[in-house]
């Protein structure tokens, strides 16, 4: 199998391109080849698919060979693979995903390489029972959970895949270890989460730090992102365009009041390819 090994800001991926479609033992496949040890390494697999409805479809497999709806940093990468290695030739493409359907992405390229991709990551998802939580509630902000006599407050959102927003007095220091596993498989999330711990620097900038469902600890999520500034207008706490500072580096989130749509804009980079 012939690979290509990608990132956006430090978050990985095995990327797959001329399968017809999701190999059955795609889970099996992810485990294997994301293991950093014995294997290429990456916190997923990437499966560029034929699609009746967009340019492309993407389908992604967590490392622990679960099978997310969307993935925000793996769109960029195979968006910009897409056009690197001729498979479309224009700037604006569309690609479907489990859980957001149809998106558009606008390639920003400069002296015929791509820069940044933006891409349309559709509208929030906010009731408490489709994010999914336990909550049965229209909106799930800053809502007390109790994990191992901790609590913490978080608010809830869906980009297609579920997240819990947690403010916290420094992010970047968080102790995500301990707390974002036992968060990420906690009861009140029945189909687990990504957990987001936030420090809100100001109105147009904020530091994250994730936990991935079916990853862990990541340098970076796309969707965490959508997530960490959608909870962030919802809260008050900043505008409804802002910088998320993420450990693997920066992202810019748009939350349109027009259209309800937010709008992720960010690098994305080819390191090598190979064939296993
Ligand atoms: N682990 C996530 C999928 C990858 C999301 C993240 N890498 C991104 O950039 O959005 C989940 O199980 O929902």
């Amino acid at each position: 199998m012939n690979f290509t090994k990608m990132h956006g800001l430090g978050n990985d991926f095995i990327i797959v391109a001329g399968e017809k479609e999701l190999p059955a033992d795609a889970d099996q496949r992810a485990i294997q080849l994301c293991n950093r040890f014995f294997s290429i390494g990456a916190d997923g697999m990437v499966y560029i698919l034929p699609s009746n409805h967009a340019d492309f479809k993407m389908r992604i497999i967590n490392s622990d060979g679960s099978e997310p709806e969307q993935c925000g940093n793996a769109i960029r990468c195979v968006s910009k693979y897409v056009y690197d290695h001729k498979l479309i030739d224009k700037t604006e493409i569309t690609v479907e995903t489990l859980g957001a359907g149809v998106q558009k992405v606008q390639l920003n390229v400069q002296d015929g390489k791509v820069r940044t991709v933006r891409v349309d990551m559709g509208q929030p998802i906010l009731s408490g029972l489709q994010v999914p939580t336990t909550v049965d509630e229209a909106r799930v902000i800053n809502y007390p959970i109790e994990v191992d006599g901790k609590e913490f407050r978080f608010t809830a959102v869906s980009m297609g895949n579920p997240h819990c927003v947690i403010y916290v007095e420094d992010a970047v220091n968080f102790d995500l270890a301990t707390w974002g596993p036992k968060l990420e498989v906690h009861p009140m999330f029945p189909r687990k989460i990504n957990v987001e711990f936030v420090t809100v620097k100001n109105r147009t900038y904020t530091d994250m730090r994730v936990w991935e469902r079916g990853a862990g600890p990541t340098l970076a999520c796309g969707t965490g992102a959508c997530a960490t500034l959608v909870s962030s207008v919802l809260n008050g706490l900043t505008d409804r365009e802002a910088t998320v500072s993420l450990k693997g580096g920066d992202l810019f989130i748009e939350w349109n009041e027009a259209d309800n749509h937010v709008y992720m804009t960010g690098p994305a980079e080819e390191v090598f390819t190979g064939k296993v």
